[in-house]
Parts: structure tokens; sequence; C-alpha cells
């Protein structure tokens, strides 16, 4: 069978002939690959667009990222910073819409800079008023500022309330005074700060009329628009290499006694009036609201594609790879024929549709209830705090444990960054950090939740100091937080299900997927199950033989169900993944053009030669 005419291959030698192995995996068609595309996409003009949009970028010599695994930490900054220019070249050209600046992200595998500058944007539209977001927006959409936003600090990123940048009023010049007080008051983390950015949206803790406010947003220019030199009272850089984000400058920013006008401070939710009269028009959390909408975006468009790409390559490289024997006569099988590789692999697939479905839901839920909480009803804001918190923190740690699962599945190739496996694991795992801790964020939710508050109980009318006795039931409260996030990706799963009447075939092949998912969190939670009662051990061994059962019928389907995703070979960027399978071919040539193949060996004269040679002198 040959490629889809719409697939954009890597127009390399390999990628005109299918391997027989893959081959022969997308014959019998049980569903429409095309169609569950569709759904994914959200329509199939929405597919379209995308392809459109990847062939525009995978044509441009300009977005190679070939060279990425042989790059430094600056190469990749100034590669990504040359792809991102010609991306806002391009949307600036061609009139692309903030759908196709989405699409053309997702080409390039987020190998992009000024992510946080969106983010900046999003914040400014949360917490800003009418006035400030129609003077700043502009600006930050045709990139005449770049902005980050700068809320965590040396010392505090999780307790909001112990930020110890100051915002003192003045009100004889009608200005906000901004300062770090303290070492551990400097900025530390903020993406695009290290190198790139213009301007800072600055999370600190009001003070006027004597009084301490809260944590506030204020717009802080830092860098000269003319020479890019920090500003007056700026001290600014790189917080230097990390686990991944390579391309990314996190930097960090110390402010000495900055000034910055009154009308800096972002004001939807309070206000400063010229004599320093505080006016607070939401509640104690509203400016928290930021970080809500950035959880609900993440979800989507940086989290779950990481996944959703894990399961592509492993999937993939699992039916080219052979190795032993299922019967000594037999040849030698492909490894996805294993059980064992099963229950590695077909979990994390699951999940990538589960988490899918439960995103797009919230997402949902996040636009129907948005425009509301702006207009200060903040009644459906806890509820999606709960939904968006949740969701994050329990994505975040199954998109890095399923990435981590896939990369293993690979054996010795998998730990080759040729792969992208490597780089998928490292960079999902930023996911449990940024934008809240997942222990934190899984502790927001249990506020919910029956059980853990029964105990809680008992300790507080056992006399324990309430907040001691939160402490004290913490981690029952982290087991039930988690335990309601799995259930909401189950139901949310089986919802979108209910929806796909009209798709019959479809339907059954994510019918097993979305029982394969729940029965996957009850066998590795039997443990509670039991405990309480729920199941016997009994029901418990028919959870298992059913959940085995599945893999036989999921297995017919596997690569359709990773082809359905509909990654091009450029945003997979891997030897083992590619749709033609050609795994053994690709991998030896792309190890040719590592500097370590073509730049010498610098250390054979100065080391292994005179090794070599050193015996001699012992003579
Ligand atoms: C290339 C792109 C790469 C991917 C993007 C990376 C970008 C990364 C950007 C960042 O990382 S920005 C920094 C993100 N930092 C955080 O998310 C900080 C996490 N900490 C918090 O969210 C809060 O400090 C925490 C919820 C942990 C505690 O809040 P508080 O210290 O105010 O105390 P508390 O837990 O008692 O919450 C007080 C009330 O606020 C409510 N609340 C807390 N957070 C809220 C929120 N976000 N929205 C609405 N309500 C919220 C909370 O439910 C509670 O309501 P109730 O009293 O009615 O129960
Ligand atoms: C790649 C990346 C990009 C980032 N980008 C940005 C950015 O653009 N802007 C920005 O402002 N920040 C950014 N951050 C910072 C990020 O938001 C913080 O690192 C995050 O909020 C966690 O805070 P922390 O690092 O201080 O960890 P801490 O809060 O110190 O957490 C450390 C440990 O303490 C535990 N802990 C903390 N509080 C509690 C509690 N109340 N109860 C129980 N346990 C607790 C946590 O569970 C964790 O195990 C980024 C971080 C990364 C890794």
């Amino acid at each position: 069978m040959s490629s889809p005419v719409h697939r954009v291959s890597l127009g390399d030698t390999w990628s005109r002939q299918v391997h027989p192995d893959i081959d022969s995996e997308r014959h019998a068609q049980s569903f429409d690959v095309e169609r569950l595309t569709n759904i994914l996409d959200g329509g199939a003009q929405n597919t379209a667009c995308r392809r459109r949009v990847e062939s525009i970028i995978h044509s441009d010599p300009e977005f190679s990222g070939q060279d990425n695994y042989f790059m430094t930490q600056n190469e990749r900054y100034e590669a990504a910073m040359r792809k991102t220019f010609h991306t806002q070249m391009l949307i600036q050209r061609l009139g692309w819409s903030e759908k196709e600046s989405v699409y053309a992200h997702r080409a390039l595998s987020g190998d992009t800079v000024l992510g946080v500058h969106k983010i900046f944007l999003k914040a400014l539209r949360s917490l800003g008023s009418e006035e400030q977001i129609a003077k700043w927006e502009p600006l930050c959409k045709t990139y005449q500022i770049i902005a980050t936003y700068a809320q965590t600090e040396l010392g505090h990123g999780t307790y909001l309330q112990g930020l110890e940048t100051e915002a003192t009023y003045d009100p004889a010049t009608q200005e906000f005074v901004i300062h770090s007080p303290t070492i551990t008051a400097t900025k530390w983390w903020p993406g695009d700060l290290g190198r790139s950015a213009t301007h800072a949206l600055v999370l600190a803790q009001l003070i006027c009329s004597g009084a301490r406010r809260g944590m506030h947003g204020f717009i802080v220019p830092i860098r000269s628009l003319q020479d890019h030199t920090p500003l007056p009272g700026i001290t600014v850089g790189d917080i230097g290499p990390k686990m991944n984000f390579d391309q990314l400058d996190n930097g960090f920013l110390r402010l000495d006694h900055v000034r910055v006008p009154r009308e800096n401070m972002l004001n939807r939710f309070a206000q400063v009036l010229p004599d320093g009269t505080y006016i607070k028009l939401g509640t104690e959390q509203s400016n928290y609201l930021s970080m809500v909408v950035t959880r609900v975006e993440i979800l989507l468009g940086e989290i779950l594609p990481h996944l959703q790409k894990a399961c592509v390559v492993a999937v993939r490289y699992s039916v080219i790879r052979r190795q032993s024997r299922l019967r000594p006569s037999d040849p030698e099988a492909k490894i996805l024929d294993y059980q064992t590789q099963q229950h590695k692999l077909f979990p994390p697939l699951a999940m990538s549709y589960a988490f899918h479905f439960l995103a797009v839901s919230i997402l949902e839920f996040f636009q129907r209830s948005y425009s509301a909480i702006l207009d200060r009803d903040f009644s459906l804001l806890p509820e999606l705090h709960a939904l968006s918190t949740g969701a994050k923190a329990m994505m975040a740690d199954f998109c890095i444990q399923g990435a981590e699962m896939c990369r293993r599945a690979c054996g010795g190739h998998g730990y080759s960054k040729l792969s992208g496996l490597p780089s998928l694991v490292t960079r999902v795992s930023a996911s449990s950090i940024y934008e809240g801790e997942n222990t934190v964020l899984y502790l927001q939710v249990a506020r919910l939740i029956k059980d853990s508050v029964h105990q809680l109980q008992t300790l507080t009318q056992s006399g324990a100091d309430q907040h001691e006795a939160w402490n004290q039931t913490t981690v029952i409260h982290l087991q039930a937080a988690k335990a309601h996030c799995y259930y909401t990706s189950v139901k949310s799963f089986s919802d979108a299900l209910q929806k796909l009447e009209d798709e019959p075939a479809i339907q059954q092949v994510l019918k097993r997927l979305c029982h394969l998912h729940a029965l996957h969190g009850i066998l590795t939670n039997s443990g509670d199950f039991l405990h309480d009662g729920f199941l016997s051990g009994a029901q418990v061994d028919m959870v298992r033989t059913a959940y085995l059962d599945l893999f036989l019928l999921i297995r017919k389907d596997a690569i359709l169900l990773t082809d359905a995703f509909d990654f091009t070979d450029q945003c997979l960027h891997s030897a083992l993944g590619c749709y033609d399978g050609n795994v053994y071919e690709r991998l030896f040539q792309w190890a040719q053009k590592s500097p370590t193949n073509t730049q010498g060996n610098p250390a054979y004269e100065k080391y292994i030669r005179p090794l070599l040679q050193s015996w001699r002198s012992k003579l």
C-alpha cells in the first residue's frame, strides 16, 4: 500500500518504499483512518488546513530540524529563533489565523521559542482592563515587543503568597517601584527571559496605602528596544543548561527599584487610584486566572502530543523490530506480537486517546465559562480551577510515564537520540513542574473529596490544628485526587464515544481503548478496590482477563490507531518512527551525519596514539 497522498515524507531515499512489515499492518483496515484523523482534528476542514500548513513548513529549508540532535544549546536557541522568525514572517505574509499558527507550531514539534510571549498575551487578556488590552495587545501580536511571564522566583514557585518581589506605589509620582529585596526574590525560570524578552509581566506583592495587597501583575520594560541592552536597574540573563528545552532561554531577572507608571498594573480585578486607594474588583484569587488559562491550553498544545508521538514511534518500530521466536519453527517475531510488549504500549496508546477527549471537554467547558469570569462572575472558577489543575497534573504524570515506557520498549535504539524518544521524555518531564508542580495541583483537587475529608474531620475533632490535620492527611488526599482525575478521563472518553454513533467502526475501535484505559486503571490500583471491598479477588481476576483479551483486538489496529494522529515524519523527527518503517537504513545514515563521524577524532593524537605506544616505553 503506498503512502497516503497527503503525507509529507522526509523525501529521502527510503521514503518511496514502505517496509513490507509495516505495509502489511495497513492492509486490513477495520476502520477509516482518515475519518479518525478528522475526528481528532475537529473536522475534515481542520485536517485539510493543518496539512496545508505542514506542507508549506516542510517544504521550506529554513524550518529543517535534521541537525537538531547534534547542536549545542546556543545553536539550538539560534535555530529555534530562526524558525520562530520565519514562522512569524509566513503568518504575516500569508495572513494565517491563530489556528494556522498553532498548526505551524505542531509541524515544528514545538521547536520554536517565544511560547511564553504568548502566555504573556493570554495573561494580558485575562488580567488586563480593556484599555490595557487595546494598548499592549497590538504591540504583542506584531512583535513590537517580546514579553515573558515572570512569576516564579529562586525562593518560591508554588507558594504564591510567599513571592518576595515588591511593587510599592508612590503617589507622588503615580508610579510603582518594582524591587527584588533579596537573592531569593530573583525571578528564576521564566521562558524567553534569558536573552529574548524586551518586557516582562512581573508578578509581585503589591504594597499601597501602607498595606500588602497580595500578588498582582506589572508590565515592566527590561531591555532597550533600540539595542536590546538591559535597562537601568535590570539584571537579566540565562539560568544555564537544563534537562531539555535547550532551545528555550529560561532566564533570571533582578529589579533594583525600577519605576513603572501606575497604568502598568493589570487592573481587570483590582485598581490603584492616583492617590493610592486600592479598589478590589475580583476575589483573592482573581489574579490566579492566568494560570488556569495556561493550564487548559497546554493540555492539547504542549503536553499530550509528546505521549502521542512516543506511541507512534514505539508502535511503528515494534512491527519492524523482529527479535526471538514465538515457536522454534517460526521466523523471528515482530516484538509487538509479544504480550509483554502490548502490555507496555497499549495502555499509553489508550491514554493518548482518552486524554485527547478529556482535554477537548475541558477546553469546551473553559470556552463556556471564561467570558463570564472576565465579567467578574466567578461562580464557575472553582470548578474550572479544579478541572484544569487535576487534568494538568494527571496528564503530565501519565504522559511522562507513558513516553518513558515507549522509550524503554524500544531497547537500545530507544536510548539513541536519533529515535526521538529521549527528547520526548526529557521535554515532557518538565510538564510535571511548569504551570504548577503536580503534587500541589493534585492537592488543589483534593479539597473536593469525601474520604479524605472524613480523615480530616476526625483529626480536627481530636483537637489537631486545622493546618496540621491537613498536612497529616495529604497523602490520602493525593490518592483520592488521582483516583478522581483518572475517573474523569474514563468518563469523558466514554461520553465522547456516545457522540460517535454514526461512525460504528471507529466507535468500536475506540471503545476497546476506552475499556482498556478503564481496566488498566483498576488493575494498577487493585489494592484500593480490594481494600474497601469494592471488588473481590475473583473480580480482579476477571478484570485482568478482560484486559488481556483486549490486546488481541487492539493488536490488529495498532498501526492504524497511531497513523490516525497524522504526525508527519519531520514532526516525529525519529529514525525509528517514520511512516515507511525503514528503520535500520535511517539509523545508519543519520549516525553518519554526527559530528563525531565528520570532524575527525580530537583525542587520537593527544591520548589514543600515546596510549597505544606507551607499552614501548616499558621495554
Ligand atoms: C514552550 C512552552 C513550554 C510550556 C509552557 C511553560 C510555561 C510555564 C509557565 C509557568 O510555570 S508560570 C508559573 C506557574 N506557577 C504556578 O502554577 C504556581 C502554582 N501555585 C499555585 O497555583 C497556588 O500557589 C496554589 C494553588 C498552590 C496555592 O494557592 P494559595 O497559596 O493562594 O492558597 P490556597 O491553596 O489556600 O488557595 C486559596 C484559594 O484559591 C483557590 N485557587 C488557588 N489557585 C487558583 C487558581 N489558579 N484559580 C482559581 N482559584 C485558585 C483555591 O481553590 C482556594 O480557594 P478556596 O479557599 O475557595 O478553597
Ligand atoms: C521548563 C520550565 C519552564 C518554566 N517556565 C516558567 C515561566 O515561564 N514563568 C514562571 O514564572 N515560571 C516558570 N517555571 C517555573 C515553574 O512554574 C515552577 O518551577 C513551579 O511552579 C514549581 O515551583 P518550584 O520550582 O518552586 O517547586 P517547589 O514549589 O519548591 O516544589 C518542590 C517540592 O516541594 C513540594 N511542595 C511545595 N509546596 C507544597 C505544599 N504546599 N504541599 C506539599 N508539597 C509541597 C512539591 O510537591 C515539590 O515536590 C518553569 C519551570 C520549568 C521547569
